[in-house]
């Protein structure tokens, strides 16, 4: 059994003259909560375009589970289980809570084009859209229209949204990004809970939720992974220290 979900070999992006990504190495274990950080501009969101195949490297192989998906459409890179989170892009805002999740659940079970022949299958549907209705928190809000949340509660319909694909790995870019710190402690919270034994990588610019959340960290700068370790590792490293972090993780 690999236990690397997703793996980039030697991958290297180029605009051009400017080298972006330069000979990045990258293991993400299964059932790890993986986190990029870097400056602005380091590279972190070209990154993920890479994964989620926005972008195709300019050289080197990018694996999930196994298989190359470098180069692949990022519709055919989601359907072998790649699910990326955009700020609350995946909702539908004229239905209620309730009715979204029903979509993303029955979406995973093929259900769409053929609902009256699944009907049997539809108490299962329920189920797992209450469930998630459950661990999103929104079981209250299951009747509201999805537009009508407040911005931190359609944060969590939409991580909800990727979840209920059952995907092998979820990107979440910036999850906290335009939060107070209300709703980021709220939002992270609800991230660790909810990601228990996911596949996770995600990138976010508030360093205490990265040292909280993530079991792995990897550094980024100028488009080399300069350092990849536990929380503890990444704050005691003195590369780190003096290419980015400096007094905030010494904070
Ligand atoms: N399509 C593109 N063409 C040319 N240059 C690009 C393109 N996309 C990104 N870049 C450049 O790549 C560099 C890295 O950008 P990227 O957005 O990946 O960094 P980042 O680490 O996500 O930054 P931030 O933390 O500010 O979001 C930047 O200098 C940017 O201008």
């Amino acid at each position: 059994m690999n236990d690397t979900v997703l793996k980039f070999e030697n991958v290297h992006k180029s605009f051009g003259p400017a080298h972006i990504i330069r000979d990045v190495d990258l293991d993400v274990h299964r059932g790890e909560r993986h986190a990029v950080i870097g400056p602005n501009g380091a590279g972190k969101s070209t990154l993920f375009h890479l994964c989620s195949g926005q972008f195709a490297p300019s050289s080197g192989r990018i694996l999930l589970d196994g298989e190359q998906i470098s180069g692949l459409r990022p519709a055919e890179v989601n359907r072998r289980g790649l699910a990326r989170s955009f700020q609350i892009t995946n909702i539908f805002p004229g239905i209620t809570v309730h009715e979204n999740l029903r979509l993303a659940v029955m979406r995973k079970h093929g259900l769409q084009f053929s609902f009256w022949r699944f009907a049997g299958r539809l108490s299962a549907v329920n189920a797992e859209v209450e469930d998630l209705l459950d661990r999103l928190r929104l079981t209250a809000r299951a009747g509201t229209l999805a537009n009508q949340l407040s911005y931190s509660e359609q944060r969590s319909l939409e991580i909800g949204m990727t979840l209920a694909s059952d995907p092998k790995l979820i990107l979440l870019d910036e999850p906290m990004a335009g939060m107070s710190q209300e709703e980021t402690d709220y939002t992270a919270d609800l991230i660790r809970e909810i990601t228990r034994g996911r596949t996770l990588l995600i990138v976010e610019h508030d360093m205490s939720v990265v040292f909280a959340l993530a079991d792995r960290i990897s550094v980024l700068v100028y488009g080399e992974i300069i350092a990849t370790g536990t929380p503890e590792e990444i704050r005691a490293n003195a590369q780190v220290k003096e290419a980015y972090l400096g007094e905030e993780v010494a904070a």
